[in-house]
């Protein structure tokens, strides 16, 4: 967060007793009382650092999660978990018209010039209303403005646009009017969407091997290793970290392990 979102977001961390100084120009500051760094983003590109897992915990507007969301190829997930509502930075993703025009349901404006800086939330909103399948090309002409999007409709740039009403002032101001609502926004906390860092990794290997196999799997803690009903075999389960495995799995085959499984794991309390 850096700006509409910044001061509720300072004030909810001086709250909770996270004591830092942020150096001029500086994005990164250490909290001096707890082993955390905090790291000030633009709010669009919270998402994507959480969701990577570079970040474990990212405030932002739920407007940029799902804009956030709706750019993924389809069946991707996020990876971004909204954890908690933190109340503050309320506002709308709104569709808007001019007031004097003849415009009054968003469908009107299928066909037509739309300017957002939300594009992918407003193409969802628009595929929706033409009733085309996500990825298909729309018969409405949306554009990406990055700021001042109010002025698109008095510069006959569009007929509608998609943009954020918290007051409603810039709207009127500009002789706007909302017909339609895209999105409800507060600021929310979120993590990646799986919190465990680890896959389950076993296989079977022959006994001879075992001492190779565990320098490559050597687990959290140790690997656990079963007998197999056929002499001179074992199996391992061992936990690896995601980014690992595939390079774990040529390893483990190097040595001789055979039957590799990787399993998620649903849930875990490690500590
Ligand atoms: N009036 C508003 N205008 C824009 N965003 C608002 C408004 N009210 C609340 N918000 C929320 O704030 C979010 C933008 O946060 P913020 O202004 O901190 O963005 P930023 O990109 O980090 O800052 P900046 O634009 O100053 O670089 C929006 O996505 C929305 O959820
Ligand atoms: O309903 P309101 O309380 O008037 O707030 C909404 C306005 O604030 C935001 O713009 P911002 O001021 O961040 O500048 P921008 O137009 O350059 O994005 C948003 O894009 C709206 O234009």
């Amino acid at each position: 967060m850096e700006g509409r979102l910044q001061q509720a977001t300072l004030e909810l961390l001086a709250g909770s007793d996270i004591q830092f100084r942020r150096e001029n120009r500086l994005d990164i500051a250490l909290v001096k009382n707890m082993d955390i760094a905090l790291i000030f983003l633009p709010a669009a590109d919270i998402p994507t650092f959480v969701g990577e897992g570079r970040v474990d915990l990212g405030i932002t507007g739920r407007d940029q999660v799902a804009e956030h969301d709706a750019n993924l190829p389809e069946g991707e997930t996020s990876g971004v978990e909204e954890v908690l509502d933190l109340g503050f930075g309320g506002c709308k993703l709104q569709v808007q018209v001019p007031e004097k025009g003849d415009i009054s349901e968003a469908k009107q404006l299928v066909g037509r010039n739309v300017v957002t800086s939300f594009t992918s939330l407003s193409n969802a909103f628009f595929a929706k209303l033409e009733g085309k399948a996500a990825g298909e090309k729309l018969s409405t002409n949306i554009k990406f403005v990055g700021g001042s999007v109010e002025a698109a409709c008095a510069l006959g740039v569009a007929d509608g646009i998609v943009d954020l009403v918290e007051s409603g002032e810039t709207m009127r101001a500009a002789g706007l009017k909302a017909i339609d609502t895209v999105v409800e926004s507060t600021a929310v906390l979120v993590n990646p969407e799986t919190p465990t860092k680890f896959v389950l990794c076993q296989y079977n290997i022959p006994r001879d091997q075992l001492v190779a196999a565990c320098k490559i799997t050597p687990g959290k803690r140790a690997p656990t290793v079963t007998a197999l009903e056929e002499e001179n075999w074992v199996a391992v389960s061992s936990m690896v970290e995601k980014k690992r495995i595939a390079t774990v799995m040529d390893e483990l085959t190097k040595v001789g392990a055979v039957d590799i499984l990787t399993l998620n794991i649903a849930n875990s309390r490690t500590n």
